[in-house]
Parts: C-alpha cells; structure tokens; sequence
C-alpha cells in the first residue's frame, strides 16, 4: 500500500493504542498460567504472533468484540507444537517463545518473515544450550529458522547485554516455572534496560517474583502465573505515542492532545522530554493520562536512545525540522531491529533533502525545515520507518508517498486512521 501525504496543519485528539510490549507479555504470561483475562490488549499482526504461539502450545485465545482476550493458558508446560511456529515479524515473539519452547518435551520450530529471520538470535540459542535445551539455527548463522528441544534443567547461566533484552524477558520468563528457578549473569552492560522493568512489573502483576541482582537478574522457580482476580489491564503505548505527539510538535498550532497516556514502566515516555527540549509546547498530565502538545520553534539536541531504541525513527524526523544538529547516540543495537533503522532513517530522509550523517553507533541529522521536500520513500516493511517518514510527510515542501504502508499493522494498525482524524491530508492506495 502506498501512501500519500501533503503539507497538514493538525488538530484534536487521539488516542494511544495499547502496549505492543505489554499485550506480549501478558498473552504469554497467561499462557503460562492456567488461565487469565487480559483486557485492553493491543491485537496487531506481532501481538497476534504471540497469541498463535500460546494456542500451539496447548493453550487457546480468544477475542471479544471489545477487544478483551480470553486466555486458556498450559500452566506452566508448554506442548510440543503440532506446527511451525510462525512469529512472523515480530523479534518479540521469537525471543520469548523461543524460552518457552526449551520447556518442552519435545523439539520445536520457529521460523519468521525474512526481516525477523535476519535478526540475531544467537546468544539467547547459546544460554539455552547452557541450561542443557539444545537449541539451533537450522543454517548455524544464529538467525532463524530455529528448533528448540526441551526441557532444559540449568538454573544459572550468562548472556550478553547489548545485543537485545529480550534474551533477559524470554529468560525470566521460562525460568519463574522451572523448578530451581534462574540466575542470569550479564556479560556485557544491558542496553533497552526499561523493557526488562516492563517484564518484572507485568510478572508482579501475575503473582510471579523476580529481580535485579548485582549481576543482572534472577527469577525463583516453581512459581505460578496468576493475576489478581484472574484479570490483567494493558496501559497506553509510548512509543505508539511518539508519532502524535512528535506530530503535534512539528504540524500543529492548534494543538493535538493525546489520551491514554498514563505512566507505566515503559522507557519511551522519555519522548514527552525529548519534545520538550526541542522546544515544543507539551504538557503531560499524568493522573489523567493526557499529553498536550503544539508546536514550538524546535531546535535539535543530543539523545542518547541507549535505553529507548525504539525512538530513534521518531526523533530522527524531530531532528529534520529542528533547526541545527540533533545528535542520536548509543545507538548500535538499533541497527538489529525490523531493518537497520540508522542507515534506513539516514538514506529515507535523504531523499526528501535532509543531510546525515552516520557512525556504527549514531546518526546525527543536520536539521533545516526549509530543506524537507516531498519524495517517494521505501518504508522499507519496517512500522516505525513507515510512520516517522509520515511525519516527515506532515511538513514537508510537495507530496510526499510512502511505500509499504500497510506495515503499521505490526504496532499501531490504526496509524493512518489517526493521522487523518487529527487533519493530515493523505490518501492511500493499494
Ligand atoms: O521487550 C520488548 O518488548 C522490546 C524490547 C526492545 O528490543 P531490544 O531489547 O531487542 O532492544 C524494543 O526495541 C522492542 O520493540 C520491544
Ligand atoms: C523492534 C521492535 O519490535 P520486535 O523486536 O518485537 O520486532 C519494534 O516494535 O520496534
């Protein structure tokens, strides 16, 4: 589906959709439970891949009209699939099922679109083969297709830090229903530390103790996923929040208002002050979780996105219209997501006319709103790309298309639909 915006002066409100990464963990906490109700889920193709994972594991899910899903979870002991385990786009998934499968009596095989079968996996199959799973990538290259044969026995093992958290989720995960339980040692410093809060605050929230140690993590065994009162609620999506609020920043006098917006674990909040530094107008009022915000005259900064690899897209087209050098830094491991998302922001806005310049672990962009001209540009099949270079599309000088728009579906499927109702001029195409 291409997509096609014009210059947009935006307007009203929206809503956050809910947590990508929360409806993850949920849906496999409640697997691993006996059973759970999980509500204001987010259903887009990734959290769908987790929810197929849990139902080839013994387990069912089923939605309701409003959205609610009805978990049937296999307590503590996943089945051996009957099939591949499709996780499709969605890393997420992969790490996390990839854990659960070394649970198992059996072996399993995990496979996924073309971008996640390019992903690294390699360390999380190593820490696993430690623990005594033998767990492999069909080609020996640490990428998928992988198969995992369980159970594994180990309660102690090492990973590195900087690759990806969800080796660290997928650990704590499997290990709070193993019976000696798990301690992980980092070898390397965590990057994207706020997602592994994001898992210790979703397992309290099923009954399930695990911490930080001063070697990493560690997760008691034996216990059992159980919610309070069978019942789990899914908070707002900051990094969905991103796009917005970055466009309310850069496209909106009037000003945009978001709902939904409610504090939680999730390190993208960090965005509401990366916008305010730049300049914008931006008021969050946490206790009833909205964020104004209007444009300022914004000016670049340095980010480090170290713990927020997920904003760098969103701050690269922040950076575009901010008049001066905003500096992105730590940001290597970003280069391991859907695409490379440093070289893929730097090549797509410097087709619509904006200079960057990229290192192995930066990517500085060279802002100058007068600079920012409409052009065709390849969301490169990766969410984030698509809707950062939409924003773009907000501001800039003549037409801007977007290849690839239906790839929103992974995180925010209702992306376009909101852009539109806050004023953007767009059409699609399919
Ligand atoms: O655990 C999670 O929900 C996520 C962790 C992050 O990945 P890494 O830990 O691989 O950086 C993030 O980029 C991804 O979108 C979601
Ligand atoms: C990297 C992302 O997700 P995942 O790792 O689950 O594919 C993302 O949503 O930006």
């Amino acid at each position: 589906m291409n997509v096609t915006l014009a210059p947009s002066e935006l307007e009203g409100t929206a809503t956050a959709p809910p947590s990508k990464s929360y409806t993850h963990r949920a849906i496999l906490a409640s697997g691993y439970a006996d059973s759970a109700t999980v509500r204001d889920a987010l259903w887009s193709a990734d959290t769908r891949a987790t929810a197929r994972a849990v139902t080839l594991f013994g387990g069912s899910v089923t939605r309701s009209d409003d959205g609610t899903l009805e978990i049937e979870g296999f307590d503590g002991t996943p089945e051996v699939p009957a099939d591949v385990i499709d996780c499709d786009n969605s890393g997420t998934t992969m790490r996390l099922v990839t854990a659960a499968a070394a649970l198992a009596d059996g072996t399993s095989v995990l496979t996924g679109d073309g971008s996640l079968r390019s992903r690294p996996q390699g360390p999380l199959l190593e820490a696993l083969s430690d623990l005594g799973a033998d767990a492999a990538s069909t080609r020996q290259n640490g990428q998928a297709p992988l198969v995992v044969t369980g159970p594994l026995s180990g309660d102690r093992v090492s990973i590195p830090g900087d690759v990806s958290s969800q080796y660290i989720t997928a650990l704590l995960m499997a290990g709070a229903v193993t019976a000696e339980g798990l301690e992980i040692d980092l070898e390397t410093e965590l990057k994207s530390a706020p997602y592994v809060d994001v898992t210790i605050e979703v397992l309290a929230d099923f009954g399930v103790d695990a911490e930080s140690t001063d070697d990493g993590f560690a997760v008691p065994g034996g216990q059992s996923y159980a919610p309070e009162g069978g019942e789990y609620a899914v908070p707002g999506d900051f990094s969905s929040i991103s796009y917005p609020l970055a466009a309310g920043a850069i496209a909106s006098e009037g000003g945009v208002r978001i709902e939904g917006a409610h504090p939680s674990a999730q390190g993208d909040t960090a965005i509401v002050d990366v916008v305010d530094r730049m300049g914008a107008n931006v008021e969050w009022n946490r206790d009833d979780g909205t964020i104004d915000v209007s444009t300022g005259a914004l000016e670049g900064i340095d980010v480090s996105v170290e713990d927020t690899p997920d904003l760098l897209p969103t701050i690269a087209t922040l950076g575009a219209v901010a008049d001066g050098e905003t500096r992105i830094t730590d940001a290597e491991h970003v280069r391991y997501k859907e695409t490379d998302r440093v070289s893929a922001m730097a090549e797509e806005l410097e087709k619509m006319g904006v200079e960057t310049t990229e290192t192995r672990d930066s990517l500085t962009v060279h802002g100058d709103e007068s600079t920012v001209r409409g052009a065709i540009v390849d969301g490169r099949g990766d969410h984030r790309i698509v809707m950062s270079l939409a924003l773009a599309g907000l501001v800039a000088d003549g037409e801007t298309t977007i290849r690839g728009g239906e790839h929103v579906d992974v995180s925010f499927p209702g992306f376009f639909d909101t852009l539109s109702s806050l004023g953007a001029t767009l059409e699609t195409e399919n």
